[in-house]
């Protein structure tokens, strides 16, 4: 399965921690005017460099909570530590100068450039302008954005899914310890959505900040989060635990109802790309001679090459009849092509697949270039394997409760061999 299965801290597994832990240590919130508390009393620990998300109903004190944090919202009572430091008692302009802060739709300056926008808290610390610069570039980079063609850009001549990208890079300008992120994807398309998670799980294992995220998407959280807070009326805790844990122990009937009848089959959604075995590619670049490009895919055994760009980006992933039929390797770029990233589900690899009438995806690093592919076979034999296990485990319970009486076949997914085996077809 997946590395997040282990309960270990993200420094013991071996990964780079830049971040803060965070500890909320009797935490009320009562606004003024309600009858009852948002969030009633709230004691959670969250450890550095990890990844937890908030989920639970609408009005159920997510927001409320996460914005405690930062002290966009003062608590009424309790303390709130970042690392050993006492928030609650610190100036609040100081500390939001501290915290990264990432809101729907990226929150950007409109009438500021991207490159403004990204130096806007770094401006307020007074570094000095090559500072600002040179920071600003890497955190474009970081996202996946061209510097050379966005630093100048003003956000409303950028896709959503592009500002953001600038939203994440605003908020790591100053190198804060934490990001808060309250249902950052919330506006974008479900491809772009699963693109800018792959991103933000790739910035994650770069840096090792304490990411704090609220979302209302449980299957977002449990791909994103090392740890899934479920909280229902009042900020109370029904569970917080690693998203493994809750779909196979879920705490309490509320979880229960709360991710659904489907928990069993959810575990697809914490199946990563990075588990099932890939196929390796053969790549080219634009100039290139078909000739020389299609004997060394046919050397390899390949029946397709990919093109890319000077980053190793997938352009377009012809046949090698296509790529023969020209005497060079043509500059042609394919806008629909089926990329996901090593960290995107096995969900997300199927709906890029069906989303482009593909058999197959290409697979990227957290910068965008491919590092190989995927086939629907083999996602399939993962789902099957998957089902089985499902089927076993209901029979078995069926059977503790209803013994004597017979169970139904689960329906499996069957697929043709030939489509299986023909990703660029
Ligand atoms: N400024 C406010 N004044 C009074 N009550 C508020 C205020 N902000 C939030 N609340 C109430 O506090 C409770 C928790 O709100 P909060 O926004 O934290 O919930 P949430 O879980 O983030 O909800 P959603 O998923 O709908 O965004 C709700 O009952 C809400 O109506």
């Amino acid at each position: 399965m997946t590395d997040r299965t282990s309960l270990a801290s993200p420094e013991s597994q071996g990964r780079t921690v830049t971040g803060a832990s965070i500890r909320l240590d009797g935490v009320v919130k009562q606004y003024r005017g309600q009858s009852k508390p948002a969030v009633e009393r709230l004691d959670l620990q969250i450890e550095a460099g990890d990844i937890v998300a908030f989920v639970g109903p609408s009005g159920c004190g997510k927001t409320t909570t996460l914005k405690m944090i930062n002290r966009l919202i003062e608590p009424s009572q309790g303390r709130i530590y970042i690392g050993d430091r006492d928030v609650t008692s610190e100036n609040p302009d100081n500390l939001r100068q501290s915290i990264g802060y990432v809101i729907q739709s990226g929150g950007l300056f409109p009438h500021w450039s991207v490159a403004k926008n990204i130096g806007a808290i770094p401006r307020v610390l007074r570094w000095d302008k090559r500072r600002i610069a040179e920071r600003t570039e890497y955190l474009l980079d970081l996202v996946g954005l061209d510097p050379g063609t966005f630093a100048d850009r003003l956000p409303k001549d950028m896709s959503g899914g592009q500002q953001q990208r600038v939203g994440v890079a605003r908020a790591l300008a100053a190198d804060p310890p934490v990001l808060l992120m309250d249902e950052p994807f919330g506006a974008v398309d479900p491809i772009t959505r699963v693109r800018l998670q792959d991103s933000l799980i790739a910035i994650q294992h770069e840096l090792g900040k304490t990411i704090v995220i609220v979302t209302h998407d449980f299957e977002e959280a449990t791909k994103l989060g090392d740890k899934v807070l479920i909280l229902s009326e009042g900020g109370h805790v029904e569970q917080y635990a690693s998203p493994e844990e809750i779909l196979a122990n879920p705490a309490t009937p509320f979880v229960e109802e709360f991710v659904g009848s489907g928990a069993t089959l959810a575990h697809l959604s914490l199946s990563r790309v990075r588990d099932v075995e890939h196929d390796t590619v053969t790549t080219a670049q634009v100039g290139e001679d078909s000739a020389e490009v299609v004997a060394r895919a046919r050397r390899a055994g390949h029946r397709w090459i990919v093109v890319v760009d000077d980053l190793g980006r997938p352009r377009a992933w012809p046949t090698l009849e296509e790529a023969a039929s020209k005497p060079q390797i043509s500059d042609f770029v394919d806008r629909r092509l089926p990329v996901v990233a090593r960290s995107s589900t096995l969900n997300d690899a199927l709906d890029a697949m069906l989303a482009t009438s593909q058999g197959g995806a290409l697979i990227s690093d957290g910068r965008g270039a491919v590092v190989g592919a995927l086939t629907i076979r083999s996602v399939m034999e993962v789902i099957r394997g998957q089902l089985a296990e499902v089927r076993d485990d209901e029979t078995d319970s069926y059977i503790e409760h209803s013994e004597g009486t017979s169970t139904d076949e689960m329906p499996v997914i069957v697929l043709a061999d030939d489509e299986a085996e023909r990703p660029d077809d």
